[in-house]
């Protein structure tokens, strides 16, 4: 079975390392000029790493530190933060709680999901709002604010980076910022054991999937495991770790905006590196009633429309549904 779950190794030709200092520079040619590079990053493998984001290492080190004291909890206080305690999605899911890829075992992680924090009372909340709701907050000093921390970071980050995407469809910088207000995104922690030595035929960390939302930004640590799917050459590549990056990829959303100009690319993740694995996803998901429908320019005349207009919360609604249902 093991050489079935290998991945060829990170080949940067297909996976490219952009440096996107650009995007934070006054000048608009300097972030035309990163605009150009994510565009093709994201006709090609729709994944791609990226650097000189601006987020402060400190705070990824310590994003770090917190998820791993919340993982080495003793399980019924984990379990005292149940997910499914949520109506938000928020808090805690065990191994096994998760079934990413259609017909293969459950999923090898435990996570733990944190989203804007929203009062209960909140008009939102009362109506029964889609993935709105307060968080199950573990008791560790320092955990909330760390999370409220780099959650607030990685939203700023996501709303610039779709402002390059939406320059690199010739589209106005600002045209995605309905999109971005008031995002619902989420921030997933997770824990991958090794992968074990006889695994159940397909089982593994993170079963094959296109991720469903706008777009993802994973913090890795220093041990490999994602895989992504080159569908050219029709192979399995790691994203191997890069210290202090991170991979962005698109989500399923994107694909619809762009009638699959730009791709939401399968991935998956198996835990080869005989260590604990600990990595953190913060998926851009953004406004609930955004309409999500074809771009202007990404329609040739006599081309139609793949996907019918949907909104987030509706899109987000369905993808659930298939995943755990
Ligand atoms: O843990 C990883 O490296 C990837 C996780 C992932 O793909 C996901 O949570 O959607
Ligand atoms: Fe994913």
């Amino acid at each position: 079975m093991s050489d079935t779950l290998s991945a060829r190794r990170l080949d940067q030709t297909k996976l490219p390392l952009i440096d996107v200092a650009g995007l934070f520079s006054p000048d608009l040619a300097d972030r035309t000029a990163v605009a150009a590079e994510v565009g093709r990053a994201c006709k090609q493998t729709g994944f791609f790493y990226i650097c000189n984001h601006g987020v402060d290492g400190a705070l990824q080190r310590a994003l770090f530190a917190e998820t791993r004291r919340l993982f080495d909890l003793p399980e019924t206080a984990k379990r005292a933060l149940d997910k499914a305690k949520s109506a938000a999605n928020r808090g805690y899911e065990p191994l096994r709680g998760q079934r990413l890829e259609a017909g293969a075992p459950a999923d090898l992680k435990e996570g733990f999901y944190i989203g804007r924090e929203d009062a209960a009372d909140d008009p939102r909340v009362l109506a029964g709002r889609f993935n709105h709701g307060p968080n199950q907050w573990p008791d560790l000093p320092r955990f909330r604010r760390t999370m409220e921390a780099y959650r607030d970071a990685l939203e700023a980050l996501a709303s610039r980076l779709m402002s390059a995407i939406a320059l690199s469809l010739q589209l106005p910088e600002d045209y995605f910022s309905g999109f971005c207000r008031d995002s619902m995104s989420t921030l997933r922690l997770l824990h991958y054991p090794p992968q074990p030595a006889n695994p159940q035929p397909g089982e593994k960390g993170c079963g094959a999937h296109t991720d469903f939302g706008g777009l993802t930004l994973l913090l890795q640590d220093e041990n490999p495991g994602l895989q992504v799917w080159d569908h050219r050459a029709g192979e399995w590549l790691e994203a191997e770790p890069i210290p202090g990056t991170y991979v962005v990829n698109l989500g399923d959303m994107i694909a619809r905006w762009t009638n699959d100009r730009y791709r939401s690319t399968l991935h998956r993740v198996v835990n080869l590196s005989g260590a604990e694995r600990y990595s953190v996803p913060f998926f851009f998901s953004g406004n609930p009633d955004h309409l999500v429908e074809c771009l202007p320019t990404c329609l040739d005349q006599g081309e139609t429309p793949r996907y019918a207009p949907v909104t987030v919360e509706q899109h987000h609604r369905e993808m659930y549904r298939k995943t755990y249902g």
